[in-house]
């Protein structure tokens, strides 16, 4: 799979080209194309049933597409022998040898390569102590915490350094803490060995912290190849908009401006960047992020804004770092808004049935063709 003389050295290290796989009646992915180059760290994130880990078994070769190509540097995927498939995988459920030591499961591929003897240990130890494993090589996995048997997952994946790195959901059975920790680590990790690594996930925070590029799947479709930056600023689709962070829509019809029309009122807002405002006329959805909602009393507008509603507190979750709001308009058919304060020390506190106003800037409401 290394880059040869029949395949140029500028063969992006994946290749897909309307790529489609149907279950039956499921289009499971539908003309998948994207590409990605030597080196990056993409994360396919959408929700379950979208179409990723189908996806992800296309390109590791366990399956073929039923149309489209998919080149792994440069060669078609069924043209590469599974035994000269240079791909390492960690899923979700472990599977680590039982009976082996931390040690020996590390061992393992390198067996199976034939390696020699002789330069096995030195190999494992430089690779256990690349995920922070030093001195538990001797262990079994029942003798290692969850995170500690995901890191010994991790090293026999990459022990015989695979041009590609295929991670399906590896983190989703550890708790919170220890996959934020995991998920820093593996960053770290893929750096230092500049392996191109896809990863699978339906967690937003995962796909950001991780990532070089996220492609968003919904209903075997990718709707957005795109860095994490741009993908939070700039979401292409509504699915998008609603999938990260936490915020909500204004239904109404698209006005000149651009704007959204909803119960008497004109709301500024604009177009999904590169990409046209709703026609006039048609229905239309505006995403507002809760973090660029701001809160005022009753009757006055918070600064920077140029809309503004009457709102009701709903409800006010304390998050510790931050303070969620669940909103209603009742001038605009009840539609509901959120908005989070970020520092909830500094501001007095809205209280459940309070009367307050929401605002938010022009270029803060995206404005979505919902159709
Ligand atoms: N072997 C199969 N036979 C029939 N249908 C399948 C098969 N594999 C997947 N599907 C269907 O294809 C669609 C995509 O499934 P896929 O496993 O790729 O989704 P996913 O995004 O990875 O979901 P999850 O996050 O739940 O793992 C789903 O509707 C699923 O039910």
């Amino acid at each position: 799979m290394k880059p040869t003389s029949a395949a140029p050295s500028v063969a992006p290290a994946v290749e897909a080209e309307g790529v489609s796989r149907r279950y039956g009646d499921v289009a499971a992915l539908a003309e998948a194309s994207f590409r990605l180059e030597a080196g990056r760290f993409l994360t396919v994130l959408g929700p379950s049933g979208s179409g990723k880990s189908t996806l992800l078994r296309l390109i590791a070769g366990f399956e073929a597409p039923d149309a489209g190509r998919l080149r792994l540097y440069g060669r078609p995927v069924e043209a590469i022998p599974p035994h000269r498939r240079s791909v390492g995988m960690v899923f979700q459920r472990l599977a680590l040898f039982p009976h082996m030591t931390a040690a020996e499961n590390v061992a393992f591929p390198l067996r199976m390569r034939r390696w020699d003897a002789r330069d096995i240990p030195a190999r494992v130890a430089r690779f256990l102590s690349l995920v922070r494993l030093d001195g538990l090589g001797a262990r079994r996995p029942h003798e290692l915490s969850g995170g500690q048997q995901q890191r010994v997952a991790i090293a026999r994946a990459l022990v015989f350094e695979p041009e590609l790195l295929l991670l399906d959901e590896p983190l989703a059975a550890l708790d919170a803490k220890l996959r934020e920790e995991m998920q820093l680590e593996f960053r770290r990790i893929q750096r230092e060995l500049g392996v191109t690594t896809i990863n699978v996930t339906h967690d937003q925070r995962e796909a950001l912290v991780m990532s070089d590029r996220v492609i968003v799947m919904d209903q075997g479709r990718i709707l957005q190849d795109a860095d994490p930056e741009t993908l939070w600023r700039e979401p292409a689709h509504a699915f998008v908009a609603g999938f990260l962070g936490v915020g909500a829509f204004l239904d109404g019809v698209a006005a000149e401006g651009p704007a959204l029309a909803i119960a008497g009122a004109t709301l500024p807002g604009r177009a999904p960047a590169g990409r046209a405002a709703p026609a006039p006329g048609a229905r239309a959805r505006g995403s507002l992020r809760a973090d660029r909602v701001r809160l005022a009393g009753a009757g006055a507008t918070p600064a920077g804004c140029h809309a503004a509603a009457p709102a009701l507190v709903e409800d006010a979750i304390f998050e510790g770092d931050r303070i969620l709001y669940e909103l209603r308009l009742p001038t605009m058919g009840g539609a509901r808004l959120r908005a989070i304060d970020r520092d909830p020390g500094a501001h007095a506190r809205h209280a459940p049935g309070a009367a307050v106003t929401a605002g938010w800037a022009r270029d803060d409401m995206i404005l979505f063709d919902a159709d």
